[in-house]
């Protein structure tokens, strides 16, 4: 795709029903699951995400070298899955992958009887894996705070240590939600485990082979509330969306009944309706990171305070979010300020809706998050194509509700 997209809407009016990607999450859940369990399960509705096209691909390839692009569950859920069935591989990933950190998780595993070895700086990808010699220690105490993808990438491979894992989560428990779906899909191919306070207990087990649907991504529909919030009209149906869901990123659903979105569950997914929004909020992104962006880019336009906590691992994402942020919010003659440590505020100001053009930092979320804004006026994108790492159909699904879309 080219280096930039004009979008525009002509009436500014929503009318129709989107298939969204399915999770990228729970599909590389299950496809590690179900890599582990030795077994065949059947495994429907595997998402059309780049980073579950990618973990499908690698699973079966016997390279040395091992290219987890910039897809954190990749690097993160492959590493433990190669120590624990001791392949030797090489793993690497983008330029900015190789900035994220991985230390906690290959500290771990290292404690448990893997061998790892830092190819650049110590504490990041590259990782050379080499042979596993199990060490028998059952109980470690692991950093909870810094990413949750460590501690789901360990549970994962807990049924298979001879002791079991008991797992000591020290500090704040950060993307909670994404440990207990982790869990769900470890229950949903037949493994239990207990969490208790902030030990997770897994007692040694086997998968078992079973049928699994993943659910459409909750992260991807928060998109669709802010074209609908910032719609003139709006009667847009989100298929395949589930009101109990595994995904902690169903949280939009009440986000965005106070930013002006009404959500009413059917058989076939939601449909969301504009209602009035509310003019100052205070938000918790602990348990929700990836819709930060989703919420910041959708209050700059509707003139929308925010008081925002919970976003200290933005920083380590596909991008510095809270940076990409703060410079695209200036772009609007908005502020986003770190007012007291970990307290952000958004203070919007007074918007030129004229041009308007977003940098998106090889972050999908950058791309799809100020998106929404060509409801207001012409918007251009810069690399657009970012949004193949969880939905590569973003665009096509915009001009199926009336977006003109000019490629440049
Ligand atoms: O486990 C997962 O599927 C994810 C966990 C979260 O990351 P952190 O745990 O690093 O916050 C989330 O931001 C990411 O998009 C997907
Ligand atoms: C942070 C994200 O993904 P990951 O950490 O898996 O690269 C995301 O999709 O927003």
């Amino acid at each position: 795709m080219s280096d930039s997209l004009s979008l525009s809407h002509p009436t500014g009016i929503l009318n129709g029903s989107i298939k969204l990607p399915a999770s990228k999450s729970e599909a590389n859940r299950a496809l590690i699951i179900s890599a582990l369990s030795g077994q065949e399960s059947q495994l429907h509705n595997l998402s059309e995400a780049n980073d579950t096209q990618l973990l499908q691909r690698l699973l079966k390839s016997d390279a040395e070298t091992i290219d987890a692009e910039d897809a954190g569950t990749v690097m993160r859920f492959l590493t433990a899955y190669y120590a624990i069935t001791g392949q030797q591989k090489t793993l690497t990933g983008t330029e900015r992958m190789c900035q994220r950190p991985i230390k906690v998780l290959v500290e771990a595993l290292r404690e448990l009887g893997a061998s790892i070895d830092y190819q650049g700086e110590e504490g990041y990808p590259p990782l050379k894996i080499g042979a596993f010699t199990g060490s028998g220690q059952k109980h470690l105490k692991v950093r909870s705070d810094i990413s949750s993808q460590f501690i789901s990438a360990l549970l994962m491979i807990a049924p298979l240590l001879p002791e079991g894992l008991e797992l000591e989560l020290e500090g704040k428990i950060g993307s909670r939600p994404y440990i207990e779906m982790t869990l769900s899909l470890m229950q949903h191919f037949g493994v239990a485990a207990n969490f208790e306070g902030n030990t997770i207990s897994v007692a040694h087990q086997k998968y078992k082979s079973a049928e699994f649907t993943v659910e459409s991504d909750w992260s991807a529909a928060s998109y669709w509330y802010s074209l609908v919030a910032l719609a003139k009209e709006a009667d847009i149906t989100l298929l395949g969306l589930k009101e109990y869901s595994f995904q902690g990123d169903r949280a939009i659903v009440d986000i965005m009944y106070r930013l002006g979105v009404y959500t009413e569950f059917t058989a076939e997914g939601v449909r969301l309706l504009k209602k009035e929004h509310e003019r100052h909020l205070s938000l918790d992104f602990s348990d929700c990171p990836d819709l930060a962006q989703t919420i910041v880019a959708l209050c700059t336009a509707l003139g929308v305070h925010v008081d925002m906590t919970g976003l200290e691992s933005l920083r380590i994402k596909e991008t510095d979010r809270i940076q990409a942020l703060q410079i695209e919010v200036l772009s609007m003659n908005s502020s986003l300020q770190e007012i007291t440590p970990g307290v952000f505020h958004l203070e919007p100001g007074i918007l030129h809706k004229d041009n308007l053009s977003f940098r998106t930092y090889q972050d999908h979320r950058m791309a799809m998050a100020f998106a929404p804004l060509a409801l207001l006026g012409p918007v251009t994108i810069q690399e657009p194509s970012v949004v193949r790492k969880s939905y590569p159909r973003f665009w096509e699904d915009l001009e199926k509700v009336g977006f003109e879309i000019i490629t440049n």
